[in-house]
């Protein structure tokens, strides 16, 4: 696309020079170091860096034409000014990606929890009908089986529009993403044309952030205000999936003007689980979807779960897909690499993985793993650096209260202390239970799983899939999977 064109879709700009060189662009970028010859570089005001001050490295790396909202001393290439660079980088991207995410059928799902997990099971759905998927979230982007890597839960527009084109030049129809509370703040999805919009649950994280809940969840509540109430580009209406038994749920169906469709365990959702069993291997319910009953089995375990596969089963059902055919692909589904993932061993000890990182994850972690155990349950557990505060003392508190035996070790401890997070999870511990510390998660984790008896579990909390934890500003590889697999290991040669 021509540069001229490009910039046209900016209504309210000044351009200096007003007459330049048009050409031919290769690249929209807002980070110097994606910069190629002939991009346009966008110059954005950041939480730590100020793109502005990088305009000339941009210009020396290929940069032709720059984007601005302030006064910049750039020599040889065309400057458009605008008021908002990042409102500008949402509407050019849009523009330069061709509007691929009309193109596409698009599933949003926001929420404190369960958000990668609900997106894996959309995924397998669609999969299942042979429709080539887009994945978009925490762990990684897919397009179909090509992994791509991400820092961001969800993507900066450019980066967003960008993965959607590529989709849709390889032929994927349907995705799901995960839309982050700081995204829609930030502006990361302007412009993007979801199709069916999904809200899994609102509990405490990201207060560092948002610093109040009615602030977080106005956050959350964007992504229904900006589904509207067009009927999207394929013709299928758009709509609204609420989980009405979340009270945050019920105030946002009067955000929309889509059509609503909620689901929950109570019998005035439109999709509904009743009967509810979960045990070791599973959990079954009766499925109601509307006024038809069918019989469910998920191999994932918990009541928090039920909910996710609920979403996942009304986002489908929003789509148009036979309720048979995603009962079937809900069945196959093994769950997500990091969310209960369980290591068994022949000790008689097994350690279960979890990403569970907010009170309420490790609270309902903690509670599935009683339900399914007349044993004792370890927690070890910390909480990230550089991350709300607040959450620490509650999710000592929970930790302490419904596990067994509670271990607090460092998570990601970033530029903070390790000692004084743990220092600030031992402030909520009821008196009288007392908590065994350590900052080296390794020693946490051995520790755990020497003391543990034939029978217990032993819960790995809050790093999930990550394979890396981050100390000052080192990122060194570390995997709660990979930890709990040798220490099982050294448990059984030592019973030998
Ligand atoms: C505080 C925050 O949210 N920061 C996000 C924000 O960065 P920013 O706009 O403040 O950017 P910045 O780093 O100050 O840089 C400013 C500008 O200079 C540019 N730059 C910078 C350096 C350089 O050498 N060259 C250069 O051009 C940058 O590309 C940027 O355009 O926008 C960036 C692009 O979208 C994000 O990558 C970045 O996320 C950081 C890494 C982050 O840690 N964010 C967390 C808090 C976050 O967003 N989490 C949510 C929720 C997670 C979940 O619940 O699952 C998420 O969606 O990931
Ligand atoms: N529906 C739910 N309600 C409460 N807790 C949940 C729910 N689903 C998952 N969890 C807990 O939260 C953890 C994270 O789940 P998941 O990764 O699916 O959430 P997420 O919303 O993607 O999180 P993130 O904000 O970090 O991307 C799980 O390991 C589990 O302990
Ligand atoms: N999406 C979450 C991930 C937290 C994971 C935890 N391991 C940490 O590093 O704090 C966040 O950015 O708050
Ligand atoms: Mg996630």
């Amino acid at each position: 696309m021509q540069a001229s064109k490009l910039i046209k879709c900016l209504k309210f700009k000044k351009i200096i020079p007003r007459n330049f060189e048009d050409f031919t662009v290769s690249l929209l970028t807002q980070d110097t170091r994606e910069v190629v010859e002939n991009s346009v570089f966008v110059a954005v005001k950041g939480a730590q860096f100020d793109g502005h001050l990088f305009v000339q490295q941009a210009i020396k790396a290929g940069a032709k034409l720059i984007v601005a909202q302030e006064k910049t001393t750039v020599v040889g290439v065309p400057v458009v000014y605008v008021n908002d660079t990042k409102r500008a980088m949402a509407i050019l991207s849009s523009r330069f990606y061709g509007g691929a995410s009309q193109a596409l059928h698009i599933i949003g799902v926001t929420g404190t929890n369960g958000k990668t997990t609900v997106t894996h099971l959309i995924e397998a759905i669609f999969r299942a009908q042979q429709r080539k998927t887009g994945l978009i979230g925490t762990m990684y982007r897919k397009i179909g089986d090509e992994v791509l890597p991400t820092k961001n839960t969800t993507p900066d527009i450019i980066t967003l529009q960008r993965t959607l084109s590529k989709m849709v030049e390889r032929g994927v129809s349907d995705v799901a993403m995960e839309v982050s509370s700081i995204a829609l703040i930030q502006g990361r999805v302007w412009g993007i044309d979801f199709d069916v919009a999904v809200f899994t649950n609102l509990t405490r994280d990201h207060l560092d952030y948002h610093k109040t809940m009615e602030n977080y969840k106005h956050a959350k509540s964007l992504l229904f205000s900006q589904l509207g109430n067009r009927y999207a580009f394929n013709g299928d209406p758009k709509v609204a999936v609420l989980n009405i038994d979340d009270p945050v749920g019920k105030q946002f169906e009067q955000l929309t003007a889509a059509q609503v469709l909620t689901y929950g365990i109570k019998e005035s959702a439109m999709i509904s689980a009743q009967k509810i069993k979960v045990h070791s291997r599973g959990t079954d319910f009766e499925l109601h979807v509307f006024d038809q009953v069918y019989q469910l089995h998920t191999q994932m375990i918990g009541m928090f779960n039920v909910y996710n596969v609920l979403a996942a089963f009304a986002a489908a059902y929003a789509s148009g897909l036979p309720a048979e055919d995603i009962i079937m692909a809900l069945d196959g589904f093994k769950g997500v690499r990091g969310r209960m993932q369980l290591i068994s061993s022949p000790t008689g000890v097994s350690a279960i993985v979890d990403y569970s990182h907010t009170p309420d994850g490790l609270y309902q972690a903690l509670k599935t793993l009683d339900e399914v155990t007349k044993q004792h349950v370890f927690c070890v557990v910390g909480c990230g650096g550089d991350r709300d505060h607040g959450k620490r003392p509650k999710m000592g508190e929970i930790a302490a209260e419904h596990s067994d035996f509670p271990i607090f070790t460092s998570d990601n401890p970033r530029s903070e202390d390790p000692q004084k997070i743990i220092s600030a999870m031992l402030s909520g511990v009821p008196t009288g239970i007392k908590v065994p510390t350590f900052v080296d998660r390794r020693q946490a984790i051995n520790y755990a799983i020497q003391q543990a008896q034939p029978g217990d579990l032993v819960l790995i909390a809050g790093k999930g899939h990550e394979d890396y934890q981050i100390i000052g500003k080192q990122k060194r590889h570390f995997d709660d999977v990979e930890e709990a697999t040798k220490a099982l290991w050294l448990k059984e040669q030592a019973g030998k």
